[in-house]
């Protein structure tokens, strides 16, 4: 069998992380989040930490018919659930494509599409002309003023709708529904998808605690104690928690990651929509794994040391190498290259030898096992801090659900990092946000 080119080794190197530098990203982790739950601080926090006013998980004794918007990163969903004990939980739901040109036009155009894709659903569904309790999971960071009040702090993930930051997007999506004026909807909640996910989880495995995305984007929110939330402005009725929004994506922003930044990671930054933020989510999340792995095949291409320097007009096209395809290669038999050679393939990539299909496989593992890895140090840090026996993650997202080694990758990593008195398990989120959306609008309408 071939092994992986030195000098391919050598060019990745600054993409492979010790085991010292990972507890140390986590120990920083700690300090952002610690930083950003603390009123005094918030304000200069990257991690912001914010209070989701969610404080009850489910029980299972919710029940009825919830509407449920979905929308966070690559496709928006509406769903009607309903939720019939523990057990039985009824699902249907429409995926809706939102085009580019609606992703960086205005925002009363964004949400007149949303509200259009709702009254079309309810339509279908013949439920027009019922007034259904919705919850609207909006996973970009908001500033969360209550249940049903989140302004918009900025876009991520390549948004960029004019008249939404700052504004209350429950406030939005009413009026463009106004607008319309030929269906009704009872908004309940605006929720975070970590919080969907949380929920979701929480409502089949009572020991979940923690709910983490690795898809286009990545973020994490888990249950802390009131007395540890220094912006807390709610009452303090039992129980005394709340489940926090950490919005860890934009964790490394004041610089604190940049040493361990490579010259690929300062690329994809600086071609972004949003150069300077959301450090640690483009060195983890779906929508910027592939493209790492791009530049590092173009260098080395253009160095000679892949495919003997012929490249490709596809490979040298910003954003041609999606990250499904690292889960492709990396599903590859060790010694077989059959998923390599169809990626490269659709590359347009010539005379590939094996050594090639090697390296572009190393490649690929060094930019996942990164990822997994950063993202277990989050993980770890949360678990330390909560220093629970025993807490259960519920994770969603692309990334984790396909990537074949991401499980295995993640739980070795926060295994090392762990207090070694503390079990946990990573989850994965079944019928994700959406059903975490309703959870949370019917355990809202449990108590009012
Ligand atoms: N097979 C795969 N392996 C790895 N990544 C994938 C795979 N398929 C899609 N992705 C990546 O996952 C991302 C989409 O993630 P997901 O489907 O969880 O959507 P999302 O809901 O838009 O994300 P988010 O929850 O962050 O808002 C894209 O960036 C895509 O490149």
């Amino acid at each position: 069998m071939v092994t992986v080119s030195r000098q391919v080794k050598e060019v990745c190197s600054s993409l492979v992380l010790s085991d010292t530098t990972l507890e140390h990203v986590m120990n920083l982790m700690h300090s952002e989040i610690s930083k950003g739950l603390s009123k005094e601080t918030n304000a200069f926090a990257d991690v912001k930490c914010f209070p989701t006013y969610v404080r009850n998980l489910p029980n299972g004794s919710e029940r009825g018919k919830f509407l449920a918007l979905d929308l966070g990163g690559t496709n928006f969903r509406v769903l009607l659930i309903e939720l019939g004990g523990s057990q039985k939980n009824k699902m249907l739901s429409k995926i809706f494509a939102v085009p580019q040109s609606v992703m960086l036009g205005s925002g009363n155009s964004l949400f007149d599409h949303i509200a259009d894709c709702l009254a079309v659903f309810m339509k279908e569904h013949g439920v027009q002309l019922e007034r259904l309790p919705l919850g609207f999971t909006f996973s970009f960071p908001c500033r969360q003023e209550g249940l049903t009040k989140g302004r918009l702090v900025r876009w991520t993930k390549g948004f960029k709708c004019g008249g939404v930051e700052g504004e209350d997007v429950v406030r939005l999506l009413q009026a463009a529904i106004r607008r319309r004026g030929d269906v009704d909807i009872d908004v309940l909640a605006v929720l975070n998808d970590t919080t969907g996910t949380l929920m979701s989880c929480a409502h089949k495995n009572p020991e979940c605690r923690v709910g983490i995305i690795i898809g286009t984007g990545t973020n994490a929110c888990y249950l802390e104690k009131l007395g540890n939330v220094g912006l807390w402005d709610g009452d303090w009725e039992e129980p005394q928690q709340v489940i926090i929004n950490t919005e860890w994506g934009n964790f490394g922003r004041n610089g604190c990651l940049d040493d361990i930044l490579t010259e690929y990671d300062r690329e994809i930054d600086e071609k972004s929509l949003n150069p300077g933020e959301q450090v640690f989510e483009k060195m983890i999340s779906g929508m910027y794994m592939g493209e790492l792995a791009r530049l590092v095949i173009a260098k080395l291409t253009k160095k000679g040391l892949l495919f003997r320097g012929q490249g490709s007009d596809i490979l040298y096209k910003k954003g041609s190498f999606y990250t499904k395809y690292i889960s492709e290669i990396e599903s590859d038999k060790l010694g077989e290259f059959y998923n390599c050679r169809e990626v490269l393939e659709e590359l347009c990539l010539g005379l590939i030898s094996d050594q090639d299909c090697q390296d572009i496989r190393y490649i690929c593992e060094v930019v996942s096992t990164r990822a997994a890895q950063l993202a277990a140090a989050g993980v770890a840090c949360l678990l330390n801090k909560m220093n629970e026996k025993k807490v259960v993650v519920g994770v969603d997202g692309s990334v984790y659900r396909f990537h074949p080694h991401f499980h295995n990758l993640m739980t070795e990593s926060i295994e090392k990092l762990v207090s070694s008195d503390i079990k946990f398990e990573l989850m994965l989120s079944e019928d994700g946000s959406g059903r975490g959306a309703a959870l949370v609008a019917a355990v809202a309408s449990r108590k009012s």
